[in-house]
């Protein structure tokens, strides 16, 4: 054994919608609860009858809903502009889906009277629901507020692998289409299908095609592929209100459909090259150094080869063994809590916040750019506006670094430029020391104990 505190639980942190969302609606439930002790509890404590009951109150209807492990899972949501039809959208489509049985309905009211959800000590509004196509099961995710979609992005709170953005036929793309777009970029959403709403409000069907050209050039603007994304056009209060089924349910079929053909299914992490953030080292003696922690993607066999990432030039060594939940094995996979001797490397070689990784699949990196949303004072963060040259703490993976955060090169007046608290701004982060790093990781930023940001890596600068 290595060391027989090595926690044998394996991580809940597997994408399951459905495990999310029963979470968060116990949470729900035991907070009303406590509000109100006089309310009947149910008298069983059958998940089952419990989250039915949960169900009634309004909460998370899905957790209701079966969840076929059968079907590859995606996690997708509506994003787009204010009013654009997002939640009606998001009714809707569990509406016709539950009219096949693949789905339960959950109504508009439901959707958007969201359950509170801290992620990284930020409160995001945001519903959760799910159902299935012929080919998939579908978690999905909308949120009630612009802001929520901003923090939902950055944090990756229900990280998206695909998305739908709504636009209103009325009003064609708007500020927030476009910074939704932008963010859905930014944070590695590699797909999206166009669903452009409210059709049964115009006439003119030369209005329809111009929406439909602005749309793909728009999404060619942000380097997605304009021309072959599916774009929908439909009325989703008609679905939603079962009218009009030729704009209405048929064209919800359609959405469907298309998120089945042309959303895709990431890669799952233990199809990653191997890595695993290092928390603790050991010297265990006579056998030699073991590192601990996380297994983030991946799998290590007993005898593959590892770099030491971080802190300097990478060190290359070898695994001679595995050790999870108390048992010698002889692989570790992605979940697993795990600790991995390294042949020949001594203990004061490797530290905290430096990763174990499959050669050469991640490098160590001095500088990258980020996009950063910062915490209004209500959400713990700061109470004033910083500017550049800002030197807050950057936590990334297990690493602990200070950084020293400035604007972009050509931002016109950069000394003078401010970032409020609830900004959502693109910075360049220049770390004390090289660590593991790659584009689409998240990290948070704190100082003096609290956390006062979260970012997520867009573009590599510099490297170690
Ligand atoms: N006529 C018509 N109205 C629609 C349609 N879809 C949605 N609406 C209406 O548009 C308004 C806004 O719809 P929501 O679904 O709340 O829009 P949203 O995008 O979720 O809005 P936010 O969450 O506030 O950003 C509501 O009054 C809907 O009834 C549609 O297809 N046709
Ligand atoms: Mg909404």
């Amino acid at each position: 054994m290595f060391r027989a505190q090595l926690a044998s639980s394996r991580a809940l942190s597997r994408r399951v919608g459905g495990s999310r969302v029963v979470s968060s609606s116990f949470s729900t439930c035991s907070r009303s609860l406590l509000r109100n002790p006089t309310r009947v509890v149910p008298s069983t404590s059958s998940h089952a009858k419990l989250a039915s009951w949960v169900g009634r109150r309004g909460y998370a209807e899905v957790t209701t809903t079966k969840f076929s492990r059968a079907k590859p899972h995606l996690n997708i949501g509506t994003i787009g502009h204010v009013d654009h039809g997002k939640t009606t959208l998001t009714a809707a489509i569990t509406k016709v889906l539950a009219q096949q049985g693949n789905a339960k309905f959950t109504d508009y009211e439901q959707i958007d009277r969201a359950p509170e959800e801290k992620a990284r000590g930020i409160t995001i509004n945001s519903a959760h629901v799910e159902y299935e196509s012929e080919k998939r099961h579908y978690g999905h995710i909308d949120c009630p507020g612009h802001a929520d979609y901003i923090k939902n992005m950055i944090t990756g709170a229900a990280q998206m692998d695909g998305a739908i953005i709504v636009v209103s036929v009325t009003d064609g793309q708007m500020p927030q289409t476009r910074e939704h777009l932008l963010l859905a970029r930014q944070v590695g959403v590699k797909k999206l299908i166009v669903f452009i709403n409210k059709i049964d409000m115009v006439q003119d069907k030369e209005m329809l095609e111009l929406v439909d050209m602005e749309m793909r050039d728009l999404l060619s603007t942000y380097n997605f592929d304009g021309e072959n994304t599916p774009v929908i056009m439909g009325s989703a209060l008609a679905a939603l209100e079962g009218r009009n089924p030729e704009i209405g349910e048929q064209k919800i079929l359609e959405l469907v459909k298309a998120c089945d053909e042309w959303l895709e299914i990431p890669p799952r992490d233990f199809e990653k090259p191997f890595l695993l953030a290092i928390e603790e080292t050991f010297l265990i003696s006579g056998r030699g150094t073991v590192v601990t922690g996380r297994t983030e993607r991946g799998v290590v066999n007993k005898g593959d080869e590892v770099e030491v990432v971080g802190y300097g030039d990478p060190i290359k060594t070898v695994v001679t063994g595995v050790e999870a939940f108390n048992k010698e094995l002889d692989r570790g996979e992605a979940g697993d809590n795990m600790g991995a001797l390294l042949r020949g490397v001594r203990r004061e070689q490797v530290r905290r916040g430096q990763v174990i990784a499959a050669p050469g699949s991640t490098k160590s990196v001095k500088k990258f750019r980020a996009q950063l949303y910062v915490l209004t004072k209500d959400e713990g963060g700061r109470y004033n506006p910083f500017t550049d040259g800002y030197k807050p703490q950057a936590y990334i993976r297990t690493a602990d670094v200070p950084c020293k955060l400035s604007w972009p090169e050509g931002t016109p007046d950069p000394e003078s430029k401010m970032v409020m608290p609830g900004d959502n701004v693109e910075m360049d982060c220049d770390l004390h020391f090289d660590i593991a790093s790659e584009v689409g990781l998240r990290f948070t930023l704190r100082e003096g104990g609290k956390t006062i940001g979260t970012g997520i890596v867009t573009k590599i600068l510099e490297y170690a």
